[in-house]
């Protein structure tokens, strides 16, 4: 669709000036990529104002432009939109261009603080199994059916959006799994879309930053839900504190999940090993290869997810017992001498002590815990005293060291993890600001039987330092140390 008055279908418009009846090319919100015949979105951001580059995008040869405030001095021949809020104007164009592709497909939204890349990826190898086609929008990569294209964010930009989805509605997908982060919430990037249902994994400390306070973090959570539809579902974890503050306001079918309290949904954890879950779900038992009490709940609310959108229950037990792990989601080898090291994508405290905590209810007390972690630079600060912490509380020796130190000095962000730790457990603690150097320390420490936990970047292949990510991988870095070793 590219007429400006069908792309504008269910915005909010304000004021309009000049014709809607033009063509437009592509629509953008980046007046750097503007060429002759697109529509601009000026939209305010967390360090520009779009509304700053409305001239320039015209330069460039912007025929439609949406903005908040409209500018003192108008082009003639372009058409001005005032709007009250360009980025869900930006959304809701960006799905009316596309042919409204979340129209076309079952979406689901997961959102919660941890859990959405699991879920998510575990959903879509599940309706892969049972023989659907299937897409995936997460932190890790993009999936429209089997083709896959790179991650740039957790939460795509709306155009970004719906451009997937329009892939998979050319290539036939009937199932999409996205995840839904609060920035993507926030930034409206996930507006105008018709969701098929939404889940809700936990709520705890990340991105004080942005949010300022953990209720307006929650808040912000919570208006996906508010936002569904009566015909979508809303399921949310009912052992969580704000499960059911979730649910509060939203018109959708509501269900729950919990491994302890009362739900629609219900697990209990019948094993816990290194080898995997053994689970019972809704009365049946099922084996997972998935590892930890928190992936309880992740499977579980898989089950409900699949059962909701019309699966069998039989079949869904079958497919979860299928499940291969995700990438850099406590991703684990042994080496010859014995060793074992896990990667894990943990960079929230809650994440590190649950992740702390299921290595600490598996192994002896012969068996020494190393870790290796580190906070990100240009993120929430509040969250590196909480991480130091837990992780010289809940292991026997800990490296601290950089992970995406971004523009940030790295022994700064070091120190302000430090100040968590308590007198007693400094001994414990080591500093190496260099990670690969890091995590060859750990491999020097560590004897038979030991296990080395790599925290924080999960799957990424680089370290991020002053806006240029460098070549680095956790579990090639130290796999390669673990073999050279052996020698
Ligand atoms: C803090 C944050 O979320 N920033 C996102 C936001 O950018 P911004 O608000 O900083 O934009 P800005 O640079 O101030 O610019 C404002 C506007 O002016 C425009 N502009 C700017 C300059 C110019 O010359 N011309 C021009 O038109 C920009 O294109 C933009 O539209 O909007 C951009 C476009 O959608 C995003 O790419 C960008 O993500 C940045 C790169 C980012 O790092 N985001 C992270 C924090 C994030 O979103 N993370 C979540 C996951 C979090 C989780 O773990 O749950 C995610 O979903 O990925
Ligand atoms: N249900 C859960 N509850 C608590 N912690 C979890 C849960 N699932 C996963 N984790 C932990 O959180 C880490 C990140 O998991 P995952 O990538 O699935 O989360 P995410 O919500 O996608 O994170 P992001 O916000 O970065 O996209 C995992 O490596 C694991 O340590
Ligand atoms: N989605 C999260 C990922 C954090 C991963 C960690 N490795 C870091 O760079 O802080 C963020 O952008 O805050
Ligand atoms: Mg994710």
């Amino acid at each position: 669709m590219n007429i400006l008055k069908d792309i504008l279908y269910k915005v909010n418009l304000n004021a309009v000036v000049g014709g809607t009846n033009v063509t437009i090319n592509a629509i953008h919100f980046d007046s750097r990529k503007v060429e002759e015949n697109d529509a601009f979105v000026a939209v305010r951001g967390t360090v520009f104002d779009g509304h700053d580059y409305i001239d320039v995008a015209i330069k460039q040869g912007a025929i439609a432009i949406i903005c908040e405030a409209l500018p003192t001095s108008l082009v003639d021949g372009v058409t001005y939109i005032e709007v009250d809020y360009s980025n869900k104007a930006l959304a809701i164009m960006a799905s009316n261009y596309y042919d409204s592709p979340s129209d076309n497909l079952k979406l689901v939204g997961v959102t919660g603080t941890n859990g959405k890349t699991t879920i998510t990826t575990l959903l879509y190898q599940l309706f892969k199994n049972a023989g659907y086609k299937v897409g995936l929008l997460s932190t890790v990569k993009i999936l429209v059916g089997d083709t896959e294209y790179k991650a740039t964010h957790t939460t795509p930009d709306s155009v970004t959006i719906n451009k997937y989805l329009k892939l998979m509605n050319d290539a036939g997908v009937e199932y999409c799994f996205m995840e839904v982060s609060s920035h993507g919430i926030h930034q409206g990037r996930a507006e105008g879309l018709r969701f098929e249902g939404g889940v809700f994994t936990n709520l705890s400390h990340d991105h004080l930053d942005y949010h300022k306070t953990f209720a307006e973090y929650r808040d912000v959570k919570k208006s996906f839900f508010d936002g569904l539809s009566p015909k979508a579902f809303a399921l949310s974890n009912g052992d969580d504190k704000n499960g059911l503050v979730m649910l509060q306001n939203t018109v959708a079918k509501k269900y729950t999940y919990a491994l302890k309290g009362y739900a629609d949904y219900k697990a209990q954890i019948l094993e816990n090993e290194f080898s995997g879950l053994l689970l019972s779900i809704d009365g049946s038992e099922v084996w997972t290869r998935l590892i930890g009490n928190f992936n309880a709940y992740n499977v579980l609310a898989i089950y409900a997810t699949a059962e909701l959108l019309g699966l069998e229950k039989v079949e869904i037990l079958r497919l979860i017992s299928d499940l291969q792990s995700v990438s850099g989601r406590f991703q684990y080898f042994i080496s010859d001498e014995k060793i074992t090291a896990i990667v894990d994508y943990a960079h929230t405290p809650d994440a590190l002590k649950n992740v702390l905590e299921t290595i600490n209810s598996i192994r002896t007390k012969n068996e020494s815990l190393i870790t290796v972690v580190g906070c990100g630079g240009d993120r929430d600060k509040t969250k590196r005293p909480k991480m130091g912490h837990i992780a010289s509380e809940l292991s026997t020796k800990v490296i601290f060291t950089s992970d995406n130190p971004r523009s940030e000095k790295p022994e700064t962000i070091i120190e302000d993890i430090e100040k968590g730790v308590e007198p007693q457990n400094f001994k414990k603690t080591l500093s190496i600001v260099d990670r690969k150097q890091a995590i060859k320390t750990a491999c020097q420490l560590a004897e038979a039987n030991d296990i080395i936990l790599i925290a924080g970047k999960g799957h990424e292949t680089y370290q991020e330092v002053n806006g240029q990510r460098f070549d680095f991988d956790d579990y090639k870095t130290v796999e390669e140390f673990l073999k050279q070793l052996q020698k």
